[in-house]
């Protein structure tokens, strides 16, 4: 389906597919060469003998230009704290690896107020350690809308992705801010992409059930629209 799709080049927008490791090789000899490939993860250091572990420098050796980390999964259900997942993104982008970092609050956070303490935190533990922002990709993915079909409205997306904007002019640095692109992911599917897309602080989209559907042609879709008309 999405090799047929008739999306915008990717100059355009970037379309990346994260299959579990297991489908890499294959998703890879039968994708487009227009989209990229991401893994869903990675080990945290060099590798070595850490026995069911894939190490940076295989996804390296395989041709896997991207890896997603830090996603709420793996810091909820395996305990991955933001230092561990701040380790993890300055090793894979020292190896050259480019890099969809996920951080967001869980819904007790949100409704305790601490939405932008929990994120910034999670954030400060990437820059801390990050050696190059140009290789890294913000996603935030609040946890309440992971996979729940409660996506957060434009309005609470884009406070947020304004904030993250801020907090990187603060503490990274102006052009930092202005470039880096802050993903929003949590329910994203065809009906309310455009909406979250027209937020100014909405880069692009880390979707997840919708992606394996055909409307997530139209998701993609929905930032080309935005981009033509900056
Ligand atoms: O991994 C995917 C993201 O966490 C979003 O998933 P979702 O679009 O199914 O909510």
């Amino acid at each position: 389906m999405l090799n047929e799709a008739e999306v915008p080049s990717k100059d355009v927008v970037e379309v990346v597919v994260s299959p579990p490791f297991v489908f890499l090789p294959l998703v890879k000899s039968l994708q487009r060469p227009d989209f990229q490939l991401a893994a869903q993860n990675c080990w945290v250091r060099k590798g070595g003998a850490f026995t069911g572990e894939i190490s940076a420098e295989m996804l390296v050796n395989l041709g896997i230009p991207w890896v997603i980390l830090g996603h709420s999964e793996r810091r909820s259900l395996l305990n991955e704290s933001n230092e561990f997942v701040g380790d993890k993104v300055a090793y894979a982008l020292s190896l050259g690896l480019k890099v969809i970092a996920c951080i967001g609050e869980t819904l007790r956070q949100r409704e305790s107020g601490s939405t932008m303490a929990v994120v910034a935190a999670q954030t400060k533990a990437i820059a801390d350690k990050a050696s190059n922002w140009a290789n890294v990709v913000l996603a935030y993915e609040p946890v309440w809308a992971i996979g729940t079909g409660k996506v957060a409205t434009p309005d609470q997306a884009q406070e947020v992705h304004l904030e993250l904007r801020k907090w990187l002019h603060d503490n990274v640095g102006a052009e930092v801010a202005a470039t880096t692109r802050i993903i929003y992911g949590g329910s994203v599917n065809g009906a309310n992409c455009k909406e979250l897309a027209a937020q100014p602080d909405i880069d692009g989209f880390l979707v997840g059930g919708a992606s394996l559907k055909r409307e997530f042609i139209d998701i993609i879709k929905s930032l080309t629209v935005k981009k033509s008309q900056l």
